[in-house]
């Protein structure tokens, strides 16, 4: 089944419920501050598995302490679905859990 690109309003919307989520209209971005360089590994590995789940990926940037994702959808045209928003929220489930910021 085809996935529908959501409206730049209907993104903005459903990113009031994801604070430090934003959208450039392509994409939805965060990047998470944690304590060190391990605990940014480790919610690598988290992602990993919640996105191997969901059989969707963002793009992510490991950093020293910082991890930074991005993710839209390929079969939409590259244009932000409700499958991004549904890993997004996924993600900000465990992130308070790995002391993320
Ligand atoms: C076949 C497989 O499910 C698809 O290629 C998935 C994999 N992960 C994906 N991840 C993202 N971010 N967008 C996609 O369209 C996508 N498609």
């Amino acid at each position: 089944m085809a996935v529908e690109p959501l409206s730049q309003k209907d993104v903005e919307e459903r990113l009031q419920e994801l604070p430090g989520w934003t959208t450039d209209g392509e994409r939805i971005s965060r990047t998470y501050r944690f304590d060190g360089h391990f605990q940014a590994a480790a919610m690598v590995i988290h992602l990993a598995q919640i996105q191997e789940e969901l059989g969707h990926h963002s793009d992510a940037t490991l950093g020293y302490n910082t991890v930074s994702l991005s993710v839209n959808t390929h079969s939409a045209g590259g244009k932000v679905t409700g499958l991004d928003v549904e890993l997004a929220r996924r993600i900000e489930a465990v992130a308070p859990g790995h002391g993320a910021r």
